[in-house]
C-alpha cells in the first residue's frame, strides 16, 4: 500500500475541533477542491465486532441519506493505516452544545432550531431511519450566506436593493453523527447518551422508534431552555420519563412548553411525529402577534 497516506495526500490538516472515544475530528481543507471538511479519524474497530457495526452503520446512513439541508452531508469514507476515516460538510458555527453552553437559546432561535432539526428528523424518518443520538452535542450549527429576494407587488418587480442587504447571514442547524443510525423496521439499537433516552427503548420496546428521536429532541429542548444539567439516572432521570418538566431558566410561551410536553410523552404514540411538531402553532410565524 501506498506509505504516504491518503488523507494527507488529500488534505491540509488545520485544527483538531473535537476528540473523543470516539476519534478525532479535524477541520481539513481537500487540497483539490480548496473547500474546508470535517474530517473524523477513528482507530479501525476489529473486523466482526460491535464498533465495526457501527462505524459501517455511519457510512451506510450517510450513503442512503443523499442531500438534505439539515442533515450534515458526507463527501467520502476510507479505511488507511488501522483507521477508519470519514469527511464530512463542515459547519463553520460549532455545534448546539457549544452555543448554549454559552447562554440559553431564545424562543426565536429554538423555534428555528426545532424547525429545522424537525425537517432533518422527518427525512431521515422518510428514508426509514431513526437516528438515534440527537442531543445538543450532534446537532452542528451553519451561518450560510442566503439570498432574500425582497417581492415589490405594486411596482410588480423585485425591489432594488444593494447586494450585500440580499445576502442575509442565518444560522441552519443541521443533524450529524449518524453513528446510532438504525432502520425502522429491522432495527439493530445501540443506545444513545442516557440523558436523552426515553423509558421504552431501555424497556427493549422497538415498536415506535421515530418517537425515540422526538423524546430526544423534546430533552434537547428542555436543555436549550435551561432545564440542565439534565439526569443520567436516579429519580430525577424518571421523573422525566413520566413527563414531568423540570425549571426551566428561560421563560417560554405556552404553546412551546405544551408542545415540548408532548414531546417527552411517556407513551411513545401519544408524542408528535416530526410533521406534527412542524405544523404545530408554536412554530408558526407570529403573525400580527
Ligand atoms: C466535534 N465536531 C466539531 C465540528 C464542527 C462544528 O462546527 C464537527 C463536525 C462534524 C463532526 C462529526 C461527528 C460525527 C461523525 C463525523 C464527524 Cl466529521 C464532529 C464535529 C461533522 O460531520 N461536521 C462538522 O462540522
Amino acid at each position: 500500500e501506498s506509505n504516504i497516506s491518503r488523507y494527507h495526500q488529500e488534505f491540509l490538516e488545520l485544527e483538531l475541533i473535537g476528540k473523543g472515544q470516539f476519534g478525532s475530528v479535524y477541520k481539513c481543507v481537500n487540497r483539490l477542491d480548496g473547500c474546508v471538511y470535517a474530517v473524523k479519524k477513528s482507530t479501525k474497530p476489529v473486523a466482526g465486532s460491535a464498533f465495526e457495526k457501527t462505524a459501517l452503520n455511519e457510512v451506510y446512513a450517510h450513503a442512503v441519506l443523499g442531500k438534505h439541508q439539515h442533515v450534515v452531508r458526507y463527501y467520502s469514507a476510507w479505511a488507511e493505516d488501522n483507521h477508519m476515516i470519514i469527511q464530512n460538510e463542515y459547519c463553520n458555527c460549532g455545534s448546539l452544545a457549544d452555543k448554549i453552553a454559552k447562554e440559553p437559546l431564545s424562543q426565536q432561535e429554538l423555534r428555528t432550531m426545532l424547525l429545522h432539526v424537525a425537517e432533518g428528523l422527518r427525512y431521515i424518518h422518510s428514508e426509514g431511519l431513526v437516528h438515534m443520538d440527537i442531543k445538543p452535542a450532534n446537532i452542528f450549527i451553519s451561518r450560510e450566506k442566503k439570498v432574500r429576494l425582497n417581492y415589490d407587488s405594486h411596482d410588480d418587480g423585485f425591489e432594488e436593493l444593494d447586494e450585500n442587504s440580499m445576502l442575509e447571514e442565518e444560522l441552519t442547524y443541521k443533524i450529524g453523527d449518524l453513528g446510532h443510525v438504525t432502520s425502522i423496521q429491522n432495527p439493530q439499537v445501540e443506545e444513545g447518551d442516557c440523558r436523552y433516552l426515553p423509558a421504552e427503548i431501555l424497556q427493549d420496546d422497538y415498536t415506535h422508534l421515530p418517537k425515540a428521536d422526538v423524546f430526544a429532541l423534546g430533552v434537547t429542548v428542555i436543555e436549550c431552555l435551561g432545564g440542565g444539567p439534565l439526569p443520567k439516572n436516579g429519580e430525577a432521570w424518571h421523573a422525566l420519563r413520566r413527563g414531568e418538566m423540570p425549571a426551566l431558566r428561560q421563560k417560554v410561551g405556552r404553546d412551546l412548553l405544551e408542545l415540548v410536553k408532548q414531546m417527552i410523552h411517556p407513551e411513545p404514540a401519544k408524542r408528535p411525529s416530526p410533521a406534527q411538531i412542524l405544523q404545530n402553532r408554536a412554530l408558526s410565524p407570529d403573525i400580527g402577534k
